[in-house]
């Protein structure tokens, strides 16, 4: 069981107080969203927890472990922070296949079923540059799940998706969930997949407002 603890953490960027004092705990096995207007600071916590920017004030910890002291960033991650950069001249199965290399966790095999997984064709011969919208959101969402992370980290995975591809990431997030994930969700979309939720976590002004349980 992994956990991850945020404590009194506080980011300010030129002046500004971007995360106020933050106070959470997220859990394996469940899914928590991230929600609040633009410019409440749901990119920046999870940009802070996947160990990409510094906090002022604070710690973060995984499984006790803290961020930026024991470890650089949390040890099995799957991401999407705004729009992921592929290779535009390769193919999506030529991406993923490079981007696999990196760790060598995980066959070919397992890139065919995740692309399957996603609603993309994994023999489609087109590059990346001739991918529309949705498909370059499948494909991200296919790279974040591919190596069976223990923490996925999500923001705005439902933009560009049509509602068919809804249907398929719901089904996504809840196979990951069963499989013990933990899965973080920042959008403003959420009534795309309310009912997925055990925990809604508003925040307003990079503070947290309020937490609702969905027991
Ligand atoms: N590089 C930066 N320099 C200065 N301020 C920044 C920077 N990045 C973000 N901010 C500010 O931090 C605050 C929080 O931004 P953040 O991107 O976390 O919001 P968000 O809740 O994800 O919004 P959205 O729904 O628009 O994605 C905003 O006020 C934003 O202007």
């Amino acid at each position: 069981m992994m956990k991850i603890s945020v404590k009194d953490v506080t980011r300010e960027i030129k002046g500004n107080i971007i995360l106020n004092n933050i106070n959470l705990e997220f859990e394996s096995g469940k899914i928590y969203c991230l929600c609040g207007h633009n410019g409440s600071g749901k990119t920046m916590l999870l940009r802070a927890i996947a160990g990409l920017i510094r906090i002022d004030q604070g710690e973060i910890s995984i499984d006790h472990k803290i961020l930026h002291k024991d470890m650089d960033y949390p040890p099995e991650m799957g991401l999407i922070i705004e729009t992921p950069s592929f290779f535009k001249y390769y193919t999506g199965m030529e991406n993923l296949l490079y981007l696999a290399e990196i760790r060598d966790k995980i066959s070919k095999q397992d890139i065919i079923e995740t692309l399957k997984r996603v609603g993309l064709d994994p023999h489609d011969q087109r590059t990346v540059a001739k991918y529309s919208l949705g498909m370059k959101q499948r494909l991200a969402i296919a790279q974040a799940i591919m190596e069976k992370p223990d923490l996925i980290l999500l923001d705005e995975p439902t933009n560009a998706l049509d509602q068919d591809a809804i249907i398929q990431f719901k089904n996504i997030i809840t196979e990951e969930k069963r499989r013990n994930a933990c899965i973080i969700i920042a959008t403003h979309n959420q009534q795309d997949i309310d009912e997925l939720f055990d925990e809604k976590i508003y925040l307003n002004s990079g503070k947290v407002e309020r937490v609702e349980k969905n027991d």
